[in-house]
């Protein structure tokens, strides 16, 4: 049987996420990943809804455009014909404020940001490329992640830099928010409307990881700034660093803007200081010293983070944990929890080993959560609006 459908796109630096939508709705009919993608060893697997594995394909030397082409090969054999692409893109600057028809002139000023987002922006945009040059008339939407951060207090957008700077977008954004707007959405079916709009912070803690305090499910503030490398660490950034660390890299150590660049969005973060793996799966299981360091510099930075938030926000009722790390992780959670012990957070620990919705426990005097996310869903309801009857 064949059918439309709306195709979500989420490009990672070597992976391609997408899912197919009822166009018009967040009900999803079949999901697949291309994993490997540019590194010698691309793979694709599609899923239907029910489980039910439909492709299991090796499609070895590709990159984002190869990657993609079989992808569209396989729905098109499987009867689903995408009448509209939304893809996730991580940087909107100033300008895009809320998901929008992509055309030439939205391309090309996406593009410029493409510094500022180096592991994300190009290969979405060689996603967008490549789909303009294969489906030329199928309508290509964008959705942002710095969108839902527009409601931050403005405190929490400046830096404390010459204002000029500031007029010329320089200013803290906020990313994954694709993912807050998930939990946002969420929040007052799993934890009650009335907690939902109380004092929340979000921690979506994958290979990139932020934190985010929401109010009235809205974002007040949040750990990333002007790029996705500032605030927590991550699989291979670093988060917050003195912008002297640059500077040294520059003068003192001979690295130009090329590698300082590498240095900080491939070398550092949990592979950089445990020196053994940028998978937080690898290590959270070994027991090597520097293992356990960069496990322990991971939770510390984010619970540290947490305390800031609850500043900005005014106070805190509640935290949920979401993402790769954070829906899976028993002990990355447990060990977030016990420095915020203090502010009235009770971990209920067979709750946390079995990935529980409430891992708090019944008198803890405010709520831990684990909630999944859902960028690609989050696509399809900002889209819904910009899809062609
Ligand atoms: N069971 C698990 N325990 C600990 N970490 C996990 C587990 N499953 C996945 N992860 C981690 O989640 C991270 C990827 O998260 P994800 O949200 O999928 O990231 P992204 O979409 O940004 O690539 C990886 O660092 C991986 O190690
Ligand atoms: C913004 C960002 O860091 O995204 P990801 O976690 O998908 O790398
Ligand atoms: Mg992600």
């Amino acid at each position: 049987m064949s059918c439309n459908v709306l195709l979500a796109l989420n490009a990672g630096s070597a992976t391609l996420k997408f899912r197919c939508f009822l166009p018009g709705s967040d009900v999803a009919l079949a999901k697949g990943l291309v994993d490997g993608v540019g590194r010698g060893r691309a793979h694709l697997t599609l899923t239907a809804a029910d489980g039910s594995v439909l492709v299991d394909q090796p499609l070895g030397e590709s990159g984002h455009a190869a990657a993609l082409g079989a992808v569209l090969a396989q729905l098109d054999t499987h009867g689903w014909h995408p009448v509209a692409v939304v893809h996730r893109i991580v940087h909107g600057g100033t300008r895009f404020r809320q998901a929008t028809r992509l055309d030439t002139a939205t391309i090309d000023a996406l593009r410029e940001l493409s510094s500022l987002a180096p592991l994300h922006q190009p290969v979405a945009l060689a996603a967008i490329d490549a789909l303009t040059t294969i489906a030329p008339d199928t309508p290509q939407i964008g959705c942002f992640d710095t969108a839902f951060h527009t409601t931050q207090d403005p405190l929490a957008a400046r830096f404390g830099i010459a204002r000029h700077w500031h007029d010329r977008g320089v200013q803290r954004y906020g990313f994954h928010g694709l993912s807050y707007a998930t939990i946002a959405h969420k929040l007052p079916a799993l934890i009650g409307p009335d907690a939902a709009e109380q004092r929340v912070v979000v921690l979506h803690l994958g290979s990139g990881a932020s934190a985010c305090a929401l109010h009235q499910r809205r974002s007040v503030a949040s750990s990333m700034g002007f790029s996705a490398a500032d605030g927590l660490l991550m699989s291979t950034r670093p988060g917050g660093l003195d912008p002297e660390v640059v500077l040294y890299w520059q003068e003192q150590a001979g690295m130009n803007v090329a590698n300082v660049r590498s240095e900080i969005y491939k070398r550092s973060g949990l592979l950089g200081v445990s020196g053994i793996s940028a998978d937080m799966r690898d290590l959270q299981d070994n027991d090597r010293p520097e293992a356990n360091e960069a496990v322990e510099l991971f939770c510390y930075r984010a619970a540290r983070e947490v305390g800031a938030l609850a500043v900005q926000a005014g106070g805190l009722d509640h935290i949920v944990f979401t993402a790769g790390i954070g829906e899976r992780s028993t002990p990355v959670r447990r060990r977030i929890v016990e420095r915020l012990s203090w502010l009235g957070f009770q971990l209920d620990a067979a709750a946390n080993d079995s990935n529980a919705l409430r891992i708090s426990t019944v008198d803890s005097p405010r709520g831990i959560w684990v909630i999944p996310t859902d960028e690609e869903g989050q696509m399809a309801r900002e889209a819904a609006a910009l899809i062609p009857a």
